[in-house]
C-alpha cells in the first residue's frame, strides 16, 4: 500500500522527535555533571541569570513559526526537570540513604543491637527525680527483661517555670541505677557543649524533637561515636527528619536510630498525632533503625498498647514507652507515664507480638 501524505509527514515527526529525545538527555547529561560542579562548589542549583541568559538567546534565534513566549515556556520546563534531577542526583547521594547503603544499620549500644532484626523495648521515666525512683523503676525494667532504660536529665519543657531536670546530677543518678541492673542509658543532651561530659554517662545521646534542627547539636553529636537517637521534630516532613540525620552522618557518626515521636496536627484527641507509616518510609528511603515513642505521640496511657501494637507491626526495631513508680506525682508527663502494674500488663500483651510480623 503507498504511503499516504500524512504518513509521510508523521515518519518525519518521529525521526525529529527521535533526535530531540537524543539530544534532552544529552543535554540532561550535561546538567548533570553541572549539578555536581555546583555541589562540590556549594553554588545554588537554580540559576536565574542563567535561565535569562538562555531566554535571550532563544529570542534572538528564532525563526518561528513558534513564538519566542511558547518557546521560553517549553524552556522553562526544561529547566525545572533539569534542577529536579540534579536535585534528585544531589538526594540519592545522601549518607543516609539505601541507595548509598542497601544493607540494614545495625546501632551496637554498648552490646545491645538495634536494627538487626529482633524489636526491643527501651523503657524509663518521663524524667530523673530522686535515686529511688530510677531504681525502682530499673528493677522493674530489668525484670521484663529489657537492656535499654531512658529518663530525661535535661528537660525541654514548654514552659521555663516547669520542671527542667536534674542536668549531669540526674545523669549520674540515672547511669548508678542502671549500672545496678545492667542497663543501657538513653538520655536527652540539648546543648552542644554538653555533649563531651555526658559521654561519660550515657550509652545513646537522645537528641529531642525540639532540637532536630538544631544544627550545632547535630554536628557535635555526629563528631562522637556513640550511638544517638534522634527524635522527629514536632513539625518535621520525612525529608526535613532525613537530612537531620544526614547532618549527624555526614560528621561521621552512622550509629543513628531515627525515632517517630508523632507531628503536629489539628487533630486533639491526642498529644500529637503518630505518623505510623513514616516507620515503613524511614526504613525504606534509609537504611537506620526506626523507633516509635508511643507516649509523646498519643499522650494518653490508654493508647500506649495498640499504638505499641501498631508499631511493632508496621516494622519498627524499637519502642520507647514511660514508666515511674507513682506517675500521679511525677514532675512531668504524669498522664501517660505507666505505673508498675500498668507496665507489667503492657508487657504481658505486648510480648506475644514482638517479631511476629518480621
Ligand atoms: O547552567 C546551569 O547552571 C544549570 O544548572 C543548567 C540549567 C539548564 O537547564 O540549562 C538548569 C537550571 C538553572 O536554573 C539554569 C540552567
Amino acid at each position: 500500500m503507498p504511503e499516504s501524505q500524512l504518513d509521510v509527514l508523521r515518519g518525519k515527526i518521529d525521526k525529529i522527535d527521535e533526535e530531540l529525545l537524543i539530544l534532552l538527555n544529552k543535554r540532561a547529561k550535561i546538567v548533570e555533571s553541572i549539578g555536581k560542579v555546583k555541589e562540590t562548589q556549594s553554588t545554588k542549583r537554580y540559576d536565574p541569570v542563567r535561565e535569562r541568559q538562555l531566554f535571550d538567546r532563544i529570542a534572538q534565534n528564532n525563526e518561528g513559526p513558534f513564538s519566542t513566549t511558547a518557546l521560553q515556556q517549553i524552556f522553562k520546563q526544561i529547566f525545572q526537570v533539569s534542577l529536579e534531577l540534579q536535585k534528585d542526583d544531589n538526594r540519592s547521594a545522601l549518607l543516609v540513604s539505601r541507595k548509598k547503603k542497601p544493607e540494614d544499620t545495625i546501632v551496637n549500644i554498648s552490646g545491645i543491637k538495634v536494627g538487626d532484626g529482633k524489636q526491643q523495648f527501651v523503657m524509663g521515666p518521663c524524667a530523673v527525680e530522686s535515686y529511688e525512683q530510677v531504681y525502682q523503676v530499673a528493677e522493674q525494667v530489668k525484670k521484663h527483661g529489657i537492656g535499654l532504660i531512658r529518663g530525661g536529665a535535661f528537660k525541654p519543657r514548654t514552659s521555663p517555670y516547669d520542671f527542667q531536670g536534674l542536668g549531669f546530677e540526674g545523669l549520674e543518678l540515672l547511669r548508678n541505677a542502671a549500672d545496678a541492673f545492667d542497663l543501657k542509658v538513653i538520655s536527652e543532651i540539648m546543648t552542644p557543649s554538653d555533649v563531651e561530659k555526658a559521654l561519660d554517662y550515657v550509652d545513646v545521646i537522645q537528641v529531642g524533637a525540639r532540637n532536630m534542627q538544631n544544627f550545632d547539636l547535630l554536628k557535635e553529636v555526629g563528631k562522637t561515636n556513640k550511638p544517638v537517637l534522634l527524635k522527629r521534630g514536632l513539625a518535621a516532613t520525612i525529608e526535613e527528619f532525613i537530612y537531620a540525620a544526614e547532618y549527624i552522618m555526614s560528621k561521621g557518626n552512622d550509629q543513628i536510630i531515627l525515632c517517630e515521636r508523632g507531628i503536629r496536627t489539628y487533630e486533639k484527641a491526642t498529644r500529637n498525632t503518630l505518623d505510623i507509616t513514616s516507620v515503613p518510609i524511614l526504613k525504606k528511603e534509609t537504611h537506620l533503625p526506626v523507633a516509635v515513642d508511643v507516649v509523646h505521640s498519643t499522650g494518653r496511657r490508654d493508647l500506649l498498647l495498640p499504638a505499641a501494637k501498631a508499631a511493632l507491626a508496621i516494622g519498627a526495631d524499637l519502642v520507647m514507652a514511660e514508666v515511674h513508680p507513682d506517675p500521679a506525682v511525677a514532675l512531668s508527663d504524669s498522664a501517660q507515664q505507666m505505673n508498675f502494674e500498668q507496665f507489667d500488663s503492657f508487657m504481658k500483651a505486648i510480648n506475644p507480638c514482638v517479631n511476629v510480623f518480621n
